[in-house]
């Protein structure tokens, strides 16, 4: 089937550069630059350049009229992109590419292409994986999650490539949940190591971190074995250890007191503030999650943030 990547970030035009590998796809963005020309992403992907089979477009009308679009926009921005195009995406499978909550409505990205284009079939492709590892031909597996099973079985087929393997699943929530939370956790991390507080520290973070995940997970109604996979726990893992990963630098950053590019994408920024409000409006219990998000509004420090939770009351695990 024919496919479009719709955002021509990072991560849309990995995705693009592996799909290109084997059959013609169509790389959307609305400032493409030189990029038909220098058959590479300078500015969002550079080293990493197109196979002949990829074509480049900033004609949304032409990217659009492929069957499977794969949305690769922020999670903040998907919103917006979908309502600017909604009679362009009626009737297509779109796929979610985004990882986060969005702040305006508290729901997952799946939940907003469902609110905006009822008429679509709605799924999200998520897990641990680095634009570059996957532009570069490097193995990824990721999670595929749609809540029609035969449409998701033919969107596995369709999006597999020789380096990118996909598993899939009926649980859109747990999928969402996974990508979505384990941002929060990773710039939790980055900060407890650029503070210098340690391994020790981080894999505390990393655990009490997904224990907070799975109990989101929960209450929304997810699977368990959702966040257990390549969505929850895989991708926790990538990015809570991975300096590749911008929400861990973002961490690394507040907890050394250091400059951070405004401009870089982090949707665990916005995404630990809308699951903090969730989290408050539901009476659940996200020490962690809290902290990042008063992190960053400065409503906190890391040393203080550290010390409230090793000062919480005892527990069992
Ligand atoms: N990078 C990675 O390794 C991975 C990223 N992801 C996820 O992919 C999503 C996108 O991230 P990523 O590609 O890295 O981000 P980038 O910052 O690299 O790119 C974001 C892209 O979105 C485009 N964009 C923003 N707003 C709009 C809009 N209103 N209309 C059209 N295009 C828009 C930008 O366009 P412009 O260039 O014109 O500004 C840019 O091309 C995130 O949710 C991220 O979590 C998932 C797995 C891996
Ligand atoms: O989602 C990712 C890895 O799976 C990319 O992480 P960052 O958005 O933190 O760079």
């Amino acid at each position: 089937m024919n496919i479009s990547v719709i955002g021509a970030g990072a991560f849309g035009t990995a995705l693009a550069i592996s799909l290109g590998r084997e059959a013609a796809v169509t790389l959307w963005g609305r400032d493409i630059g030189d990029m038909a020309e220098r058959r590479e992403n300078t500015r969002h992907l550079p080293n990493c350049p197109f196979p002949p089979k990829l074509a480049i477009t900033d004609n949304i009308s032409n990217a659009a009229a492929a069957p499977i679009l794969l949305l690769a926009v922020p999670m903040q921005k998907l919103r917006d992109v979908l309502n600017t195009h909604a009679g362009l995406f009626v009737g297509k499978h779109l796929v979610a590419c985004c990882k986060g909550i969005e702040l305006s409505s508290g729901i997952g990205p799946v939940s907003v292409i469902r609110a905006v284009i009822p008429d679509a079939d709605a799924a999200i492709l998520t897990g641990p994986s680095f634009a570059a590892d996957i532009a570069r031909g490097l193995p990824t597996a990721l999670t595929l999650a749609c809540a029609n099973d035969s449409v998701c079985a033919k969107l596995q087929q369709s999006l597999t490539t020789a380096n990118l393997r996909l598993y899939r699943t009926g649980d859109t929530t747990g999928a969402e949940l996974g990508g979505a939370l384990k941002n929060v956790i990773a710039i939790a991390c980055g900060a407890a190591m650029g503070a210098g507080l340690g391994e020790s520290a981080r894999a505390a973070l990393m655990t009490r971190g997904y224990a907070e995940m799975q109990r989101l997970a929960a209450h929304l109604g997810a699977h368990p074995a959702t966040l257990s996979g390549l969505s929850g726990f895989g991708d926790l893992t990538l990015t809570c250890t991975s300096t590749q990963s911008r929400n861990y630098r973002l961490g690394l950053s507040l907890g050394a007191g250091t400059q951070f590019d405004p401009a870089t994408t982090v949707e665990g920024a916005a995404t630990a503030k809308a699951v903090h409000q969730l989290a408050a409006k539901a009476g659940l219990d996200l020490p962690i999650t809290s902290a990042v998000s008063d992190l960053i509004d400065n409503r906190l420090d890391v040393q203080r943030a550290m010390e409230s939770l090793l000062n919480r009351p005892l527990k069992e695990e």
